[in-house]
């Protein structure tokens, strides 16, 4: 009898309704892991055995609830942990692990960079008004109108997701702080999500705020700010003329980045933030062509919009399962043509039992 391996989920009932699907749990359960809902209502110490906890929430309560389970459960796979989580919701930290990685560029004979480099955008953090009201600080910090206006924390709120396209010194002061100014650069209107879910990299085109003209930067200048919200996720943006800029700009024909590039910088990130599932926006500046910038990163993402979601999260459960998915140097998984590496899992399958020994699993 093959023993059988449960997940537990602890994720806000939107998340649970666009992650937790039907077929999700169908494709988990024919591979031998149970997919729970972890009851809120109810202490955690009093649910499970899990093999594993899923989760996307904080707050000191449900961080102590599972110290407490990991105390009493030690074998359990926390994922992620809070602490780790904690990087990526703060839009100046998030971007300094990108800053801080160390991927070897190819280089010329000259020393110039040979193909494609990448980094983040010039930002700067303004903590309070008074600092928002002195002129030197963007310059000092090489920013240039127009600016992107994030708040500095990003923790999942709708008001995290409140931003400002800045065009002129009048519209500072219509902003909040803490927030974060950051360089707008020119990308075409299409931003590159990649998704990251252990060792498996997607990387998506999405659309993503229009390029900005000088005469429309000019023609702007009147309101000072535009406000904007999780662009990447829209559907439709009428023009003026009822246009959409979008299909105007057929976003099918943009080329995508370097598939080596951008599994460098997911494989960096991972090992640095030691996190199994997140994404990281990157946008190619216009001016230089095959200059990328990384502008956000999201911790446990909307993995239902990625293609194959479901195969590629029963992968990672398994992989999880039989201890596979550790942060070491191991190569990063790409999806083969269609559906990923999910086609690589028909071999029978050991999944690790929860106290070390090994049963074989079913063949698939
Ligand atoms: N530095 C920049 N230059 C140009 N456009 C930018 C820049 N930063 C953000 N944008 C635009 O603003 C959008 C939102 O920015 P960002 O991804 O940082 O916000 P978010 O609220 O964290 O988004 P998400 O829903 O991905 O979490 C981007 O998708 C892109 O269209
Ligand atoms: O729900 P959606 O599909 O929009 O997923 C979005 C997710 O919302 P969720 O929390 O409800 O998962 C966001 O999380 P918070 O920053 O708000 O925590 C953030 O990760 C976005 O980047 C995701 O959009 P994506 O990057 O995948 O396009
Ligand atoms: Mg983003
Ligand atoms: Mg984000």
């Amino acid at each position: 009898m093959t023993r059988r391996y449960s997940i537990g989920y602890a994720l806000a009932s939107k998340k649970q309704k666009s992650f937790i699907q039907d077929s999700l749990v169908n494709q988990s359960r024919e591979r031998g892991i149970d997919l729970i809902k972890i009851d809120s209502d109810k202490l955690l110490i009093d649910q499970g055995p899990f093999d594993c906890i899923l989760h996307k929430l904080s707050g000191e309560n449900w961080v102590k609830q599972l110290d407490d389970y990991v105390i009493k459960n030690p074998n359990v796979l926390i994922i992620d942990s809070p602490n780790d989580i904690e990087i990526v919701h703060n839009r100046i930290s998030m971007l300094q692990v990108v800053s801080d990685l160390k991927i070897c560029e190819k280089k010329e004979e000259n020393g110039d960079a040979k193909g494609a480099t990448f980094g983040i955008p010039k930002q700067m953090v303004i903590n309070d008004v008074d600092s928002l009201m002195n002129p030197c600080g963007m310059e000092d910090h090489g920013l240039k109108f127009p600016v992107i206006a994030k708040p500095l924390v990003a923790d999942g709120s709708a008001k995290s997701h409140k931003m400002a396209l800045v065009y002129n010194r009048d519209g500072l002061d219509k902003l909040k702080p803490p927030i974060v100014l950051q360089e707008f650069v020119n990308h075409g209107g299409v931003i590159f999500k990649v998704y990251v879910v252990g060792d498996y990299v997607k990387c998506v085109k999405r659309k993503s705020l229009p390029d900005i003209s000088e005469e429309q930067l000019v023609g702007n200048s009147e309101e000072g700010t535009m406000s904007f919200s999780q662009i990447s996720n829209m559907t439709t943006q009428n023009r003026a003329d009822g246009k959409n800029y979008y299909e105007i700009m057929h976003i099918e024909d943009v080329v995508m980045p370097p598939d080596s590039l951008i599994t460098d910088i997911a494989r960096g990130l991972r090992q640095a933030m030691r996190l199994h599932l997140f994404n990281f926006d990157v946008i190619r500046d216009s001016k230089i062509g095959d200059h990328y910038l990384v502008i956000d990163i999201n911790y446990f993402p909307g993995y239902a919009k990625m293609p194959c979601y479901e195969p590629v999260l029963t992968d990672f459960f398994c992989d999880l399962i039989q201890g596979k998915q550790n942060f070491g140097n191991e190569g990063v998984k790409k999806e083969e043509d269609g559906c990923p590496v999910t086609e690589s899992v028909k071999e029978e399958r050991t999944l690790v039992s929860n106290n070390g020994s090994t049963d074989a699993g079913e063949e698939h």
